[in-house]
C-alpha cells in the first residue's frame, strides 16, 4: 500500500502545519453546520501540502459529498450536468448539506474550453450547498474571476521541522532504522511537499528497512530511468495540461518514451474504453514518428508527442489514486532477446542456401521439417554435417534435450560416415591408379608430382595382391578411346565375375558395366 494513503491525515489535528488556516477551515465548517451559508472555500497551495486531505476531513462533517476533478470535465455543459444540478437542489436526505469538492480548478481552460470557468462561476453563485475548491497556482489567470466569489485560504508549504517529525513517526511505525541526519536531509530536499517526502522514504527504504544518508544520495543522483519513469508516471497519473507538457520534455528518445507509456497504460488505466482510447493515441503517435522518419521532417515529432502525452493522459475518465509499479518496455527487451535468435536463424539459412541452392526464405520455411527430423533421428548428424552446421546451430533444431541413447547413436553414425568417406577416398585413388591416363587430363601439372608419389605409395599397398596385378594387365590391354577407359575397367571386372556374358560394343560398354554394377 502506498504510504501516502496509509498515513493520510484523518482529522484536523493530524494535518501538520498551517495552523491558522486549519482554524479558518474549522470555523467555516461550524458555520455551515449552524445553518449559516458560507461562501465557497478556495484552498490554494503547492502540491503535497494537505489540501485534498483537508477537504476529505471536512467531508466527514457533512452527510454527503460529491468530488470532481475540474480538469476532467472541462466543458460548460458537463460541469453543469454533473454538479450544477446537485448544487442547486436539496439533498435526498432531507435538509442536510451536500458538500461539493472540486479539485484542480486551475487546470480548467478559461476562454477556449466552451465555458468551464463560467460554469464554475455560475455554480458558485447559485449553489445552496457548501463548496470547496482546490488549486495550486495562486496567480493563475483562470482563478481571477473565481477568487472574489470565494473565501480564499492560502495553504503554505509544510515546514521542514514538522515534516521531519512526521517522517520519523512513519519510520518508527514501519520499524525502519533511520539515521536522523538522513531524515533531516529528506525533509529539507522535499521542499515542503509532504507527499514527495513520504513517497521518497518508501522508495528508498524498499525492503532494506533502513535509511541512511548514502541511500538518499544514491537516489538523488540523476538516473535516466527515473526521469523517464517520472515522465511516464505523470502522463498516466495526471490530466493537467501543464503537467503533461512538462512531462513530455524529456531528454530521451521520444520513441522510447512512447514504448514506456504504451507498456504501462493497462497497469494504470482500469476501464476498457480508456485503455482502447489510450492505445489509439499511441498508434497515432507511432504514425507521426513514422512520417517523421520517412520524410525526415522531424517537426512531426511535435504531434507524436501530443498524442502520446496529452492524448493518452486525457483518455482516462478520472485520475486513479493508487500505486502503480511502472515497468520498462517489453518491446525492447523482446527485441534484444530475439536479436540473437534472428542472427542464428540467418546464419543457418545462409549455409542452407549455399549448399542446397535455395533462397534463404525457402531455407527458413524448411526449419519446421528439420526440427522434426532432428528430434530423434540420427540422420540429423548427416544433414548437419552436409550443411556444415555447428553445435549451436544444431541446437536450434533440437528443442528437447537429446537423450544419451541418441547421442551415442549419433556418434556411431558419425564414425561410420568418417569411415565411409575414407573408403571412398581410397576407392577413388585406386580407381585413378587403374586409369592413369584419366588422371593426366584431370590433374594440373603442378599437382602431378605429388599425385604420382601418392599413387606410388598406394601402388605399393595394392601391389602384393595378384588380383590387382591382373586388373592392371587387363586395363592396359583394353586401351581403346580415352573416354571409355574408366568404364572399361569396371566392365572388365564385371566380365570376370560373369564369364559367359558377351562383350557389348565399345559404345555401350560403360552403360552395361554401370547397370551390372
Ligand atoms: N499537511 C499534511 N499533514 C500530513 N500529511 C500530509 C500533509 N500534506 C500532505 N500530506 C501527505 O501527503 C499526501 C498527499 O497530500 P494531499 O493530497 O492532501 O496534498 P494536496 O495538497 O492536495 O496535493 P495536490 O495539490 O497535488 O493535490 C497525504 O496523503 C499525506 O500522506
Amino acid at each position: 500500500m502506498l504510504w501516502t494513503e496509509k498515513y493520510r491525515p484523518k482529522s484536523f489535528k493530524e494535518v501538520i502545519g498551517n495552523a491558522k488556516q486549519k482554524k479558518q477551515v474549522e470555523e467555516w465548517v461550524e458555520q455551515w453546520q449552524n445553518n449559516e451559508p458560507q461562501p465557497c472555500l478556495l484552498l490554494i497551495g503547492p502540491a503535497g501540502t494537505g489540501k485534498t486531505s483537508l477537504a476529505h476531513i471536512i467531508a466527514k462533517e457533512f452527510s454527503e459529498y460529491i468530488e470532481l476533478n475540474a480538469s476532467d470535465k472541462r466543458s460548460y455543459d458537463i460541469i453543469m450536468n454533473t454538479i450544477g444540478e446537485s448544487s442547486s437542489t436539496q439533498s435526498l436526505f432531507g435538509n442536510s448539506h451536500k458538500l461539493i469538492i472540486l479539485d484542480e480548478i486551475d487546470g480548467i481552460h478559461g476562454t477556449d474550453d466552451r465555458g468551464g470557468t463560467r460554469a464554475i462561476g455560475k455554480i458558485i453563485k447559485e449553489s445552496k450547498h457548501p463548496m470547496i475548491m482546490m488549486a495550486n497556482d495562486f496567480y493563475s489567470k483562470r482563478l481571477t474571476s473565481i477568487k472574489p466569489k470565494c473565501l480564499v485560504i492560502k495553504i503554505n508549504k509544510v515546514h521542514t521541522n514538522s515534516m521531519n517529525a512526521l517522517l520519523r513517526k512513519i519510520a518508527h511505525t514501519e520499524g525502519i532504522q533511520t539515521d536522523p541526519e538522513a531524515i533531516k536531509a529528506l525533509a529539507k530536499q522535499s521542499n515542503g511537499d509532504m507527499r514527495s517526502a513520504i513517497n521518497t522514504l518508501q522508495v528508498v527504504v524498499g525492503s532494506a528497512n533502513r535509511l541512511t544518508l548514502e541511500d538518499l544520495n544514491h537516489i538523488n543522483k540523476k538516473d535516466p530511468r527515473s526521469t523517464i519513469f517520472d515522465g511516464v508516471g505523470r502522463v498516466l497519473k495526471s490530466k493537467t495540461f501543464k503537467n503533461i507538457k512538462e512531462a513530455m520534455r524529456l531528454e530521451e528518445d521520444p520513441t522510447l518514451v512512447m514504448e514506456y507509456i504504451a507498456e504501462n497504460i493497462p497497469r494504470e488505466y482500469e476501464k476498457k474504453h480508456e485503455i482502447k482510447k489510450a492505445y489509439q493515441m499511441i498508434s497515432k503517435a507511432d504514425l507521426y514518428f513514422g512520417r517523421a522518419r520517412s520524410s525526415r521532417n522531424y517537426t512531426y515529432w511535435r504531434y507524436a508527442s501530443d498524442f502520446m502525452g496529452l492524448g493518452v493522459s486525457l483518455a482516462k475518465d478520472e485520475t486513479y489514486k493508487k500505486f502503480t509499479k511502472m515497468t520498462g518496455s517489453m518491446a525492447f527487451s523482446l527485441m534484444g532477446k530475439s536479436r540473437g535468435k534472428r542472427a542464428l536463424r540467418d546464419r543457418i539459412a545462409e549455409k542452407m542456401s549455399e549448399k542446397l541452392h535455395i533462397s534463404q526464405s525457402i531455407a527458413i520455411s524448411m526449419f519446421s521439417q528439420l526440427e522434426i527430423i532432428f528430434q530423434n533421428d540420427t540422420m540429423a548428424y548427416e544433414i548437419a554435417d552436409y550443411i556444415g552446421l555447428d553445435d549451436e546451430e544444431i541446437k536450434r533444431f533440437r528443442k528437447k534435450k537429446i537423450p544419451k541413447k541418441v547421442i551415442t547413436a549419433m556418434e556411431k553414425k558419425k564414425a561410420e560416415i568418417r569411415k565411409q568417406k575414407k573408403e571412398n577416398r581410397n576407392a577413388n585413388i585406386a580407381d585413378n591408379l587403374f586409369n592413369p591416363t584419366n588422371n593426366k587430363t584431370k590433374n594440373k601439372p603442378s599437382e602431378e608430382k605429388g599425385k604420382k608419389e601418392e599413387k606410388k605409395e598406394i601402388n605399393e599397398e595394392v601391389k602384393p595382391t595378384n588380383e590387382n596385378k591382373e586388373k592392371q594387365k587387363k586395363t592396359n590391354k583394353n586401351k581403346t578411346t580415352e573416354k571409355n577407359k574408366g568404364q572399361r575397367s569396371l566392365f572388365d571386372v564385371d566380365k570376370k565375375k560373369n564369364p559367359e556374358k558377351k562383350e557389348t560394343p565399345v559404345r555401350d560398354k560403360g552403360q552395361t558395366s554401370l547397370f551390372n554394377f
